[in-house]
């Protein structure tokens, strides 16, 4: 009743777009007979007829009804729209959902939690022979928990494999006969290599609580008397039915107070530690330190490349020969490991890849990619902004004469949505009824060359596809410039423009200053602009038309743009470097045209940055 109430109060001044809100919730209301049917009708006469065709299902926002502009959404459904055009609106729709995110996801990153193991308990035991009744304290001590190391490992690529939560083994408890505890096993967690490790600082709302404010959540609540117990239980060993007498004496309460010093410098020592934030940038494997595997069979001196320490163990309790002393002769306690260390780490992956593109939206990074990779690369392409939404490597294989796998000239490279309706089509008509699978095939048709010839590959690097770069990307807009990360490290980039564009030089102009921005002397090491779509300028084939003159015009516009390039983004000798120019390459990378010249330069480049490493 309330709620109709105030929906009447409401309703007098006629406010569209608080009434379509109103009747969304009150359609929905309706539906879960929370209101009144007058009500609901009332509200609904008054609606413009595009907000009354709201349903209750549809009170959320209906799939893929994004507008163009702002990304709003609208009542327009997929349900008008035959399947092709779904599946576009879909994928646009997810594009732009990416954008609204504003959030670094370029890369494979994961926060994990570290526990070192736990400490292992020391031992209350009294040494037992015959004719001798009360022999010494024989409890041994427990042995330290595991620590956790990083170690970076090249045969690793994603971060997939980490676990999320890691917690290194606990020590042994020492036993009677004075038998310490084993020491708990080290654990290692590998990481790709290229992993950059951040310890979350103290303040990170992302960060597990560490040890010591785990203890504190434990108590929580507690009286004072019945704190102290729970910490005593915590620390403390009590031979069978003494707890009660041993709390009660000197020699106990003394051990406690030397406990309770040990364990403040511990703390102290740890906080120390904590204060110096782990950051770890492992790009090599040499820089593991060694450490001695704890539990390598005695006098055999095994070493092992453990990685990075990053959380230590606890440590061992003492067992009760540690409190013999002139006025205990009979200790009968001892203290319990103490807990590991709990940190939390963020890991990120740095793709690693020889060769970066980078080039306007659309401008056809994406379809070069796939053509120089056989289509072997898994990456999008679609003739509207921001298809690619994350950097992605493939790999180039290149023979010396410049060909490379999958190379074959004036193969289509098209619009993921147009190749995957025609593999459909070829599938519906059974044309791939009698293909042979990767296994069955000759090991050397796999590679895409003729069985007898010899050379099939001579050399091998990676090409990182990436997101468009535009104006102001630096400030956030479109997907901002943080993927340029993933090729922060790469030894060469190339610029890809779009030739057909009226002024492909401002396109060059807009993507240095954007490296720049984002890394000053980044745009150095660019080493070829690709000039795309040389297709559509005259003669080509999907110019179609190729008179004489769109031919001249063609070459007039790529002499420009090699004279611009000349002038303009020729590196300059630097003290030891020599100056270098910018090759300029037309090609087609939808037709597969002039790509053998684009894999020899790349190749060239990479043999290069190699040799200087
Ligand atoms: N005619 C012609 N079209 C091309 C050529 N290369 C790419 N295209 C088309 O240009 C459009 C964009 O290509 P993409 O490869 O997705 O461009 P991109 O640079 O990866 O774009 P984003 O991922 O949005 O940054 C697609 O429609 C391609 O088919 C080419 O050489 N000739
Ligand atoms: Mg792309």
């Amino acid at each position: 009743m309330l709620h109709a109430l105030n929906l009447r109060t409401f309703l007098r001044p006629i406010n569209v777009p608080l009434l379509t809100h109103l009747s969304r919730r009150c359609f929905a209301a309706e539906s879960y007979g929370l209101l009144p049917k007058h009500v609901v009708e009332k509200a609904r006469q008054s609606l413009p007829p595009s907000a009354v065709q709201v349903t209750p299902t549809q009170a959320s926002p209906p799939e893929g009804s994004l507008s163009e502009e702002g990304g709003n959404w609208t009542s327009r459904s997929l349900s008008g729209l035959d399947e092709d055009e779904r599946a576009a609106a879909k994928r646009k729709r997810r594009t732009e959902w990416k954008r609204r995110q504003g959030k670094e996801n370029f890369l494979d990153h994961v926060i994990i939690h570290v526990r070192g193991g736990k400490g292992g308990d020391g031992c209350v035991a009294f040494h037992r022979e015959k004719f001798k009744p009360y022999g010494p304290p024989s409890g041994g001590s427990g042995g330290s928990g595991g620590d956790v190391y990083i170690l970076p490992t090249p045969h690793l690529t994603t971060l997939s494999s980490v676990p999320v939560r890691v917690r290194a083994q606990a020590g042994g408890h020492g036993q009677g006969t004075w038998q310490n505890g084993k020491t708990g096993a080290p654990t290692i967690i590998k990481v790709p290599l290229g992993t950059i490790v951040r310890q979350l600082a103290q303040n990170d709302p992302r960060r597990a609580k560490d040890e010591f404010e785990a203890e504190e959540e434990g108590m929580e609540g507690l009286e004072v008397e019945e704190k102290r117990k729970k910490l005593r239980a915590m620390r403390w060993v009590h031979y069978p039915d003494w707890e009660d007498e041993n709390v009660e004496r000197d020699t106990f309460q003394e051990a406690e107070r030397t406990m309770y010093r040990e364990e403040r410098e511990r703390r102290l020592a740890r906080k120390m530690r904590a204060s110096h934030l782990i950051h770890l940038d492992l790009d090599k494997v040499e820089e593991t330190v060694e450490a001695k595997d704890p539990n390598a069979p005695l006098g055999t001196g095994r070493k092992e490349s453990f990685g990075h320490l990053v959380a230590r163990g606890g440590v061992g309790g003492y067992g009760n020969p540690h409190f013999l002393g002139p006025d205990n002769r009979s200790p009968k306690f001892a203290t319990r490991g103490t807990e590991g260390e709990r940190i939390s780490l963020s890991l990120e992956l740095k793709l690693l890849a020889d060769i970066g593109l980078v080039g306007m939206p659309n401008a056809g990074k994406s379809t070069l990619l796939r053509a120089i990779t056989g289509g072997r690369a898994r990456t999008e392409v679609a003739g509207y902004a921001f298809t690619t939404l994350n950097p992605i490597v493939g790999v180039v294989r290149v023979r010396d004469d410049g060909s490379f796998e999958g190379w074959d000239e004036g193969r289509v490279v098209d619009e993921t949505r147009a190749e995957e309706l025609k593999e459909r089509e070829m599938l519906d008509a059974g044309e791939f009824a009698d293909a042979l699978t990767r296994n069955q095939k000759a090991p050397r048709e796999n590679w895409g060359y003729e069985q007898s010839d010899a050379t099939f590959e001579d050399f091998r690097f990676t090409v990182a596809d990436n997101p468009g770069l535009i104006s102001q990307a630096s400030d956030n807009v479109g997907l901002g410039h943080s993927f340029l990360r993933s090729i922060e490290r790469s030894p060469a980039l190339v610029y890809v423009v779009d030739l057909s564009e009226p002024a492909p030089w401002d396109e060059l102009v807009v993507l240095r200053d954007e490296l720049e921005k984002y890394q000053p002397g980044m745009s150095l090491k660019a080493r070829l602009v690709v000039a795309n779509k040389a297709d559509l300028l005259g003669g080509g084939q999907e110019g179609m038309g190729g008179d004489e003159e769109a031919v001249m015009e063609a070459r007039e516009k790529l002499a420009r743009l090699q004279e611009f390039v000349k002038n303009e983004f020729t590196v300059p000798q630097r003290d030891m470097l020599p100056g270098r120019e910018l090759d300029v390459v037309p090609i087609s990378a939808k037709f597969s045209m002039n790509l053998r010249k684009v894999a020899t330069l790349m190749r060239g480049y990479v043999e290069d940055a190699r040799e200087v490493e």
